[in-house]
């Protein structure tokens, strides 16, 4: 029987808080053209002269603030659940942790299992909704590694999990303590955000998306494939398991860079008017991300507190992200084997050979 090979994929993160790393892994991230969409000549002036230059030590800076002493946090947590993954799958598959931009490389980690005689691989994009500059962007990446061997393996993606119970269970039991000690009166869904015009991209109909106020209120065929969409199904999944009542939560999005329009509405407005309408203590979930990193710890955890804080709330909470949470473990186990069950035999899943009997 073929080795199964299994390749957890989160984006990557600087290999030091130094400038000069930053500046290395935001160049590979943001050549990308599925992250910055825009023509190559004015992406490349765009990150050599503006964005390279300013953020890169800024951006240092931010990292020294949060740097674990084994390393980046969402390399560190990232690693753990890898770990944790590898040991409950030990007897079904070989299990590799890989980064998007940055280390350990795909490429690397494709050979790790390669050298162990893997030749039919399952890829799990580390992030709970689909958009093209996250999951849509690592599935690209790994088709184009893989395909570059004269024997081109099976591959299997495991789909986007962002209203699957086992992802919407775990997180919301990390959740629950967190928010009961902090006796937290809201709480924020805040996701990481992406242009609008990612958004509009996606839409197969090029009518539904952000046409109107209540376009993400439900899933439906019209929206399945839409990041925004997906967030707020992630967040109504997380409200309705911890209890939340209509009014005691909201979604909102983060971590926008440049001037264009991104998904709205934007974290760093919402706290002030949520502090200004007499909340107290919020705590924040950041369901967008399965490990804790810089956009968590220090974009939320330190910079929009101090926000908060200073626009007279007391109280903001960061919820830890799942991490290597045994709940988490357990999901990312269930989703793996769910989508091999699933995918494995796609042409006889398709088509049944014997009809069924009638009813
Ligand atoms: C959760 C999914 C993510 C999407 C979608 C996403 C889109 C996206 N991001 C940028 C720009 C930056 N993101 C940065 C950090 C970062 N982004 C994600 C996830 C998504 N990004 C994570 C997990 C992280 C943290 C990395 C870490 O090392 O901890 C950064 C770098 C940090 C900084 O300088 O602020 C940038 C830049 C764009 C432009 C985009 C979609 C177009
Ligand atoms: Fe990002
Ligand atoms: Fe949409």
């Amino acid at each position: 029987m073929p080795l199964k090979g299994l390749l957890l994929v989160n984006l990557g993160t600087p290999d030091a808080p130094e400038t000069g790393a930053v500046r290395r892994y935001l160049r590979e991230f943001l050549s990308d053209p599925r992250v910055l969409d825009i023509h190559p000549l004015g992406r490349s002036l765009l990150l050599n002269f503006i964005i390279l230059p300013f953020r890169s030590p800024k951006s240092a800076h931010a990292y020294r603030t949060v740097w674990m002493e084994q390393g980046s946090p969402l390399l560190v947590h990232s690693r753990a659940l890898a770990a944790a993954v590898a040991g409950r799958l030990a007897d079904e598959y070989a299990v590799e942790l890989a980064m998007r931009y940055g280390n350990p490389s795909l490429p690397d980690a494709v050979a790790r299992l390669r050298a162990r005689g893997v030749t039919d691989f399952t890829v799990m994009p580390l992030y709970p909704q689909e958009a093209p500059s996250s999951s849509g962007s690592t599935l690209a990446r790994t088709y184009e590694v893989l395909s570059q061997s004269w024997d081109v393996p099976n591959v299997r993606a495991v789909p986007a999990f962002h209203s699957h119970p086992a992802f919407l269970d775990a997180f919301a039991e990390v959740a629950r303590p967190v928010i009961s000690n902090a006796r937290a009166e809201y709480v924020l869904f805040s996701f990481h955000g992406v242009p609008e015009r990612h958004v509009r991209k996606s839409d197969p109909s090029g009518e539904h998306c952000l046409a109107s106020a209540g376009c993400c209120d439900a899933l439906t065929d019209a929206n399945r494939h839409c990041y925004r969409a997906q967030c707020y199904s992630t967040a109504r999944g997380l409200a309705a398991r911890l209890g939340l009542p209509a009014d005691g939560w909201s979604v909102s999005f983060q971590s926008r860079l440049g001037r264009t329009p991104w998904v709205s509405p934007y974290t760093d407005l919402v706290l002030p008017e949520l502090a200004a309408r007499g909340i107290k203590r919020l705590a924040v979930m950041c369901p967008a991300f399965v490990a804790d990193c810089l956009e968590t710890v220090e974009e939320v955890g330190v910079r929009e507190k101090e926000r908060f804080l200073a626009s007279g709330g007391e109280s903001l909470t960061l919820v830890p992200s799942l991490n290597a949470h045994p709940a988490w473990v357990d999901a990312v186990v269930r989703l793996v084997r769910e989508s091999a069950a699933t995918t494995s035999s796609p042409a006889v899943a398709a088509a049944p050979l014997v009809p069924a009997p009638p009813a």
